[in-house]
């Protein structure tokens, strides 16, 4: 792994100027998951970290489902066919994959494994099934959250103030709101979105707390011997 610069990690900053040392620590990237009923927030969460954060990029999911009026395609997400779609899970292009209200979603693997490959934290705005996938395959890198809504007549009027989606279709997500809430215990953080500031700074810590996890410091072995041998030195 490349020992790039990954010092928004505060361990590595204070490890590093602790040894005298110039250089970061090597780590590996953390993979991020945020889900969420439909209008919870997650997309506008998710969003905002990438805004203000470094270090961190954005997964951009291919899906079926129909481009919104604000949506930019290989922006938000990568909008191709059902055709394109099974291609690209059949030739094992896709990390995982999942159905959600009749439309489906995956996660190219390729762009994923790049940017972990480079120490660089991946954030994933997946369902649950999706998140049970990556947990499967790379259960260390994974750190989950779940957005849940301050209430239900919330969650409705937050679908409604978007004015992205149908009548129907914000039905069917309302709907489908209760099974995706079921899932809430099996994720690692839980944030009940009201005060949006608030649930921001949030997830903004648990990303922090996160990358000061010591598994996360992959070199930090190396550093912490590097450290010793040079107390060894001045206390000769
Ligand atoms: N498993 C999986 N779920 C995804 C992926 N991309 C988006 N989703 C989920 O699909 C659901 C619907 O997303 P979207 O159509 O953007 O609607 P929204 O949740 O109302 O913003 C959400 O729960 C997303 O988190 C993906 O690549 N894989
Ligand atoms: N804490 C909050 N308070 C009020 N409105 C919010 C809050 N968080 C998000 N919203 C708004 O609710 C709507 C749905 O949010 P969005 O991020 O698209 O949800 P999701 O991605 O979970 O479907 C958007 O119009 C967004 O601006």
């Amino acid at each position: 792994m490349p020992a790039e610069d990954t010092s928004t990690s505060a361990a590595s900053t204070t490890a590093a100027s602790a040894s005298g040392t110039t250089g970061a620590i090597a780590r590996r990237g953390i993979m991020l998951v945020v889900s969420s009923p439909s209008g919870a927030g997650k997309t506008t969460l998710t969003r905002t970290l990438i805004d203000e954060e470094e270090h961190i990029t954005l997964s951009v999911s291919v899906t079926t489902r129909p481009r919104r009026p604000s949506e930019i395609d290989g922006v938000h997400y990568r909008f191709i066919s059902k055709r394109q779609f099974d291609v690209m899970r059949d030739s094992g292009d896709l990390l995982e994959w999942a159905e959600v209200h009749g439309n489906c979603y995956g996660t190219p693997r390729e762009p994923v494994e790049a940017a972990l490959a480079a120490g660089r934290d991946v954030l994933f705005d997946i369902d649950w099934q999706g998140t049970r996938q990556l947990y499967e395959a790379m259960r260390d890198d994974v750190v989950s959250v779940f957005v849940l809504p301050p209430s239900a007549a919330e969650l409705k009027a937050r679908l409604e103030r978007r004015a992205e989606d149908s009548h129907d279709i914000i039905v069917k997500r309302l709907k489908n709101a209760a099974e995706e809430i079921a899932h809430w215990p099996e994720y690692d953080y839980v944030l009940v979105n009201r005060d949006l500031d608030k649930s921001f700074k949030r997830l903004q810590s648990i990303l922090t707390a996160e990358r000061l996890k010591r598994v996360h410091g992959a070199d930090m072995e190396r550093f912490v011997d590097g450290l010793l041998d040079g107390l060894k030195d001045i206390t000769a």
